[in-house]
């Protein structure tokens, strides 16, 4: 596969176009809160937007991890990122997925067989929390799992997965505990955009 390699700047840029830059007060997949968030699902709605970020990420997982055989994508957030870059790789795309407030399970048939090289894709990287969960769910599966990649990393680097990891671009995203809030945040009433249920009051 040849593509040009997308620059830090054009990711951001397709992210603003989109209108997928938020900001407000908003309750992160890991419980932290941010004032921005990052609406991939804005991206993922426009395919054109999707195939141009999906095609580099798919060069830069190969510059990295060489041939891939299968795409694993944690649900829901990473189905539709994760399909488009398996595409590219000529790779196939299977997901976990949660029951409702469990942890990540391979269904549907869903397998990594002997011999296969399969790569993690993620949309964002926070904490690298859903990634791990998401290994954790296919860790005993018999192929390989070589690595993982994400669009955007917005931990500054600091997210372990517990495997390789590359991304199309690295952040540092202010992102606080609930009760460290600044106050300019904290005056803000929380939304929470993603699937993961909150945990039990
Ligand atoms: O690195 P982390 O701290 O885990 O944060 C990033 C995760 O949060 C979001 O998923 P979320 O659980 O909100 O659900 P979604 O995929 O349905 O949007 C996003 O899609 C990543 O999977
Ligand atoms: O950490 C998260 O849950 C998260 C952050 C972000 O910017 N975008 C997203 O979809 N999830
Ligand atoms: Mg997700």
């Amino acid at each position: 596969m040849t593509a040009a390699p997308m620059s830090p700047d054009q990711v951001l840029a397709e992210f603003r176009d989109a209108g997928a830059l938020l900001e407000g007060h908003f309750i992160l997949s890991s419980g932290l809160r941010s004032p921005v968030f990052l609406q991939k699902m804005a991206i993922f709605s426009e395919p054109p937007r999707t195939e141009r970020l999906c095609r580099a990420l798919a060069a830069a997982i190969e510059a990295q991890f060489g041939k891939i055989d299968i795409v694993v994508s944690p649900a829901i957030g990473g189905i539709v990122p994760g399909y488009e870059t398996a595409r590219h790789l000529g790779a196939r795309a299977i997901f976990v997925e949660r029951d409702p407030g469990g942890p990540f399970t391979l269904r549907r048939g869903f397998q990594i067989p002997a011999g296969q090289r399969a790569v993690i894709v993620e949309d964002i990287v926070t904490t690298g929390l859903s990634a791990r969960e998401c290994l954790a769910a296919i860790r005993s599966e018999p192929g390989e799992i070589v690595g993982a990649a994400c669009l955007i990393d917005r931990s500054g680097g600091r997210g372990e997965i517990g495997v390789p990891f590359v991304s199309l671009v690295t952040l540092d995203i202010p992102a606080y505990p609930a009760d460290a809030l600044p106050p300019e945040l904290a005056a803000i009433p929380p939304v929470k955009p993603g699937s993961r249920a909150l945990p039990k009051a």
